[in-house]
């Protein structure tokens, strides 16, 4: 098997540099249009697909972001992993801004989202107890290294649903009681949902602000915001690269069991299930259906 990597890029990041063979394909998804066309090219000989988040002008919100129609645009191309690369506040006073975090757990907020490519006709119910690929992260981590960013391995990521920032009340019961590390209003459902399509994910979050929990910060500006996502674009781009070098043309099974999610997850009896539903999930779940 072969290593496609599929590559979501957050707030700032709308391209990457250096694709060798570059092409914008149109991918049709039964789940929707998704957020853009997709580039599609090699970094260092392996494969990639690049796919910004909120489309090219930051076109959706975070609620409105298609993240079925994504997820299943980047199975249906071939990609094996996912790295998504998104924008967060911090909630710790030792990750700053200009910080990069692997991310290594979430907490979903979110509640106006479509959160499952299953349902009536065809119950699915996948494990996201560890939500994050550790053979990924590993390589984030040395590229992050190599790159020379400020990055930290593990952080609990606060999925808000926005698109306004936290009430300082909001943001202090996520840092003193829940303990969260970072917050941002993306990474759910999109890690839940690769999760179902057995797709490998890591999160890599670029912390731009102190959330309004900072006495000394203040609130949320978004002029800070985007000067701290300008100032570590070439960074991330750099690491997305090294990343790809790191993991290699050639791909085993995942040792964490990510791309098998589906072995014992389906309920729904074969003889009960609906048709119209199993041909969406031909991408997603074709391989135990
Ligand atoms: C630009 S600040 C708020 C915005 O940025 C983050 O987006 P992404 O996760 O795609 O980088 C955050 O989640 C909000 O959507
Ligand atoms: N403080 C914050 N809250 C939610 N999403 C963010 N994205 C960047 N900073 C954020």
């Amino acid at each position: 098997m072969q290593t496609k990597i599929g590559i979501i890029g957050g707030s700032g990041l709308y391209d990457i540099d250096g694709l060798e063979n570059p092409k914008w394909v149109n991918i049709n998804s039964p789940w929707g249009v998704p957020s853009d066309v997709i580039l599609t090219g090699e970094l260092g000989g392996v494969d990639v697909a690049f796919l910004p988040r909120h489309g090219r002008g930051h076109v959706h919100s975070p609620s409105t972001v298609p993240y079925r129609a994504n997820i299943d645009a980047l199975k249906r191309l071939g990609c094996t992993d996912v790295i998504s690369v998104s924008a967060c506040g911090s909630f710790r006073t030792d990750m700053a801004p200009g910080d990069f975090v692997i991310v290594s757990d979430f907490i979903d907020r979110t509640f106006a989202r479509e959160k499952s490519f299953f349902g009536t006709g065809c119950v699915a119910h996948v494990s996201v107890a560890h939500p994050v690929c550790a053979r990924l992260g590993d390589a984030v981590e040395l590229a992050g290294h190599a790159v020379g960013v400020n990055i930290h391995r593990g952080g609990t990521y606060l999925a808000m649903e926005g698109p306004q920032f936290s009430s300082l009340a909001e943001s202090k019961l996520y840092r003193e009681v829940w303990h969260c590390d970072v917050i941002g209003m993306t990474n759910m459902p999109e890690a839940k949902l690769a999760r179902e399509a057995e797709l490998c994910y890591a999160s890599v979050a670029m912390i731009t602000d102190y959330d309004s929990w900072h006495p000394d910060h203040g609130s949320v500006d978004i002029s800070d915001i985007i000067a701290t996502l300008g100032a570590n674009s070439t960074a991330a781009k750099t690491m997305v690269a090294d990343i790809a070098v790191r993991l290699g043309k050639a791909r085993d099974v995942c040792p964490c069991g990510c791309d098998r999610a589906l072995d014992f997850a389906i309920m729904t009896a074969p003889d009960a299930r609906d048709p119209d539903l199993l041909a969406k999930l031909d991408a997603v779940a074709g391989r135990v259906l």
